[in-house]
């Protein structure tokens, strides 16, 4: 499906009367290094993200996970929170060093008892755990090893995985494998922003192609043992010609092969895109056509992370994405740089429905890092800008399911402020204000309007 051009923000149509499934699931995420701190207690082991912000020059102002917001100590007054928004779930990552802290071998009980306590206080809470394994945080111990470059990584997840499921299954019944592993690729080892801060177009290929075969192989081992739901969650983000011009229209297929054909076709229809092979060209890598067979095992549902979209403007081929994202007139950009476009919601999600099958979908994550004032007399952080950005983007939930999309749930990226990786703490996405000075949480007007939506049920936006 190729998107025509776009400029400005698009309105939605509301479709009136058109309610969210009684069983829509609504809940919010963070991820483990972002939030937990702590990162090397109770027997763990460092992570690459450790490693990573202790490695002065990565990381905004020398920021790391060391404390975060203490989620490892304060999980259960954050549990309470959850349940003032009205979370019907809850979708956290585990941390890999916690529980293999050498990333194979000898198990860290301690660190499993950590998230087996967290998910039975979830439970208790009426809350829906849904668990991510792998969100970045690759055990420092593997990376020596050459990490996600070593064919060998598929087995050290699935062995990771497998012990696990083994102690939560049952009671976490919804599990994704990795999180995003475009950006793993992407940020990991081409543009070397993000952790291990790799830039090799040689590697990016590789790794993307091992994190596709650790998901299958996570897949299968779930498949032996587990009862439940297991997926993938992969960040998707429309591209936009910036003219009708040709050179504009290649450079988009470019970049929609880059990022979102990239590891939605492997996983639903069992091979790469065409244009994605030829783009890296002597580095793509060789391997067994049974690899593809493995990465094409089934899942249950797909997570899709929605932030915002490209628009994309030839910039004289630069491999592999064209950086050239001209800048939208009238559009509202967050601190991040995305342009702010709920459109681009509607038609990913339409996209997945027409190309893949329309396979069950969560939102896993949406949200905006907006600039918070501080917390005014009487405790409110007024966000007007990232409760727009929510309505926006809810409202064409609606019209996705209208459509036909098998839209399940909705998790708001992210119940807390947190160490938005290399950003550190210099960007504020959560619906509860963090002060990281004395780990004080205050809901956000957004947070609070969160609450409204789900006791709503969807029916006041
Ligand atoms: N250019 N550009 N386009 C946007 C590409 C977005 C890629 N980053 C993400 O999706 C990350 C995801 C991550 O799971 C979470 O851990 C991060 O905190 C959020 C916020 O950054 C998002």
């Amino acid at each position: 499906m190729s998107w025509g051009v776009r400029t400005g923000t698009a309105s939605v149509e509301r479709v009136d009367g058109m309610d969210f499934p009684d069983d829509f699931l609504w809940g919010a995420a963070t991820a483990a290094y972002q939030i937990e701190g702590s990162p090397l207690a109770d027997g763990a082991g460092a992570s690459i993200w450790h490693r990573f912000c202790h490695t002065p020059g990565m990381v905004r102002d020398g920021d790391t996970g060391d404390v975060a917001c203490d989620h490892y100590h304060r999980w259960p007054e954050d549990i309470a929170l959850m349940r003032r928004l009205g979370l019907q779930s809850y979708r956290f990552s585990i941390a890999w060093g916690r529980v293999l802290p050498q990333g194979t071998g000898a198990v860290n009980e301690a660190g499993l008892d950590f998230y087996e306590r967290l998910v039975d206080g979830l439970l208790e809470a009426g809350i829906a755990p849904n668990a991510t394994l792998y969100h970045w945080d690759l055990p420092a111990a593997l990376d020596d090893c050459g990490g996600w470059l070593n064919r060998d990584s598929a087995d050290w997840f699935a062995e990771y995985a497998e012990r696990v499921f083994r102690r939560l299954d049952g009671r976490v019944k919804m599990w994704t494998t990795l999180n995003e592993p475009w950006v793993v690729m992407d940020g990991g080892y081409l543009s070397g922003a993000l952790a291990p801060g790799h830039r090799n177009l040689y590697e990016a290929p590789i790794v993307a192609h091992n994190l596709l075969r650790a998901h299958g192989k996570a897949v299968q081992a779930y498949r032996a043992s587990g009862a439940h739901r297991i997926g993938l969650v992969v960040n998707l983000e429309p591209k936009y010609p910036a003219s009708d011009a040709l050179q504009d229209r290649a450079a988009t297929r470019r970049a929609h092969a880059y990022m979102n054909r990239h590891f939605m076709d492997p996983v639903f229809r069992g091979r790469y895109d065409e244009v994605l092979v030829q783009m890296f060209g002597a580095a793509w890598p060789s391997f067994p056509a049974s690899d593809l067979e493995l990465i094409r095992t089934p899942i249950d549902f797909l997570g899709i992370n929605y932030y915002t979209r490209n628009v994309v403007r030839d910039d004289g081929g630069r491999f592999p994405l064209p950086v050239d994202r001209p800048v939208q007139p009238g559009a509202t950009y967050s601190e991040t740089g995305w342009e702010v476009f709920p459109q681009g919601l509607l038609d990913t999600l339409n996209w997945v429905r027409t190309r893949y099958g329309n396979p069950p979908v969560y939102i896993t994550e949406n949200g905006s890092a907006f600039y918070d004032p501080p917390v005014a007399q009487g405790g409110a952080v007024h966000d007007p800008l990232r409760m727009h950005y929510l309505r926006q983007h809810l409202r064409v939930l609606r019209q996705a399911i209208a459509d036909g999309c098998d839209l399940r749930g909705y998790y708001a990226w992210s119940l807390l402020d947190n160490l938005e990786w290399a950003h550190g703490y210099s960007k504020r996405f959560g619906l509860v204000h963090v002060d990281f000075q004395n780990q004080r949480r205050t809901l956000k007007d957004s947070g609070a309007h969160y609450a409204r939506v789900i006791a709503s049920n969807g029916q006041c936006l």
